[in-house]
């Protein structure tokens, strides 16, 4: 079933257009990913969904219903994490969740919730005594407190260091295992490609391409190479000749084949059409950093180093 149907999304803010025409569906049990440079409107597209914002043209769906129309129902459906969220300094964990589980018809168990994010041993701790990645599961869970069908996170990882993005990932995929459709919107392209079972790119307010991460690496035209060596004679034309190949090069039997799509099947089949043994065959691996540069024409941003800690 389709948790989120986004059809024709149009925002324009004064004379600037942040959406122009955005479009993509989101199935139930997926963890769909958002990826895009600056200012591509990722967080308006994810706040029209929420119904955070309103749409100037075009139609949002969040499991049939309407975020604007029924944001009552919606709201008891949908979990948002957004890129900041601040609490009082001085509420502890515990405290939090029931605060906003109280909003809710039929909250999560907060004491589940807790044990799922790792929580159980801060039930007791302020806000403020929380590490920058205890404060993000909070952030997680306050999410998930309404007991949602579908939860958006906005950039989840910013600004943790590499265990706990490693931890986070995990989390996630223990929330989408008990039910939960994911929208993760996020800067970063290892955590995309990790998490999400589809991915859409988005840029200028528009969609560049959704597809699998995997089809959206084979489908940017970022060049590829696969390298080997062969000890037989090998006819140039047999490589050259195929349809991804775009150059050939051989030095004293180390051959550099470029191209595009699927090239290492390509020459793999080729070789093996020739009845030649390619040692050391070996293809400079393309991820989704490149595919990134190819819809965008942008490089993607690196996780930034997390704050050091005085002392
Ligand atoms: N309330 C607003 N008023 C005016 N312009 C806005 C407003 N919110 C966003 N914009 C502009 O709309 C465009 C899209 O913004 P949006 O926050 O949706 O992008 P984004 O992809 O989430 O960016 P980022 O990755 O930087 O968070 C940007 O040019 C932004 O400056």
């Amino acid at each position: 079933m389709t948790a989120l149907d986004v059809r024709n999304l149009h925002k324009r803010y004064g004379r600037h257009i942040a959406v122009d025409d955005v479009s993509f569906t989101v199935e139930e049990g997926e963890i769909f990913g958002i990826i895009g440079p600056n200012g591509a409107g990722k967080t308006t597209t994810v706040e029209s969904i929420a119904g955070l914002r309103t749409p100037d043209s075009g139609s949002v769906s969040v499991l049939g219903l309407d975020p604007v129309e029924d944001r009552a129902e919606v709201r008891e459906r949908l979990g948002v994490q957004l890129q900041e969220s601040s609490l009082p300094d001085a509420i502890k964990v515990a405290e939090a969740l029931e605060l906003y589980g109280s909003f809710y018809r039929n909250p999560a168990d907060r004491r589940e919730l807790m044990e799922l994010l790792g929580l159980a041993e801060k039930r007791d701790t302020r806000y403020k005594a929380l590490s920058g990645g205890q404060k993000q599961r909070l952030s997680i869970a306050l999410a998930l407190v309404g007991g949602p069908k579908v939860a958006i996170l906005d950039e989840l990882t910013t600004g943790l260091d590499p265990q706990a993005r490693r931890d986070t990932w995990s989390l996630i995929e223990r929330v989408r295992d008990t039910g939960v459709t994911v929208l993760l919107v996020t800067h970063f392209m290892d955590e995309a490609e990790r998490l999400s079972d589809r991915i859409a790119v988005i840029d200028g307010g528009r969609v560049a391409a959704v597809d699998t991460p995997e089809g959206l690496i084979a489908r940017s035209s970022a060049v590829q190479r696969v390298r080997f060596r062969v000890s037989q004679p090998l006819d140039r034309n047999v490589l050259a000749g195929l349809p991804d190949v775009t150059g050939v090069e051989n030095t004293e039997g180390r051959w550099l084949v470029t191209g595009r799509g699927q090239l290492l099947s390509g020459v793999a089949g080729a070789l093996a059409r020739a009845r030649v043994v390619a040692e050391d065959l070996r293809v400079d691996r393309r991820d989704l950093d490149d595919a990134f540069v190819a819809f965008t024409g942008r490089a993607p941003k690196s996780p930034e180093p997390p704050e050091r800690r005085a002392g």
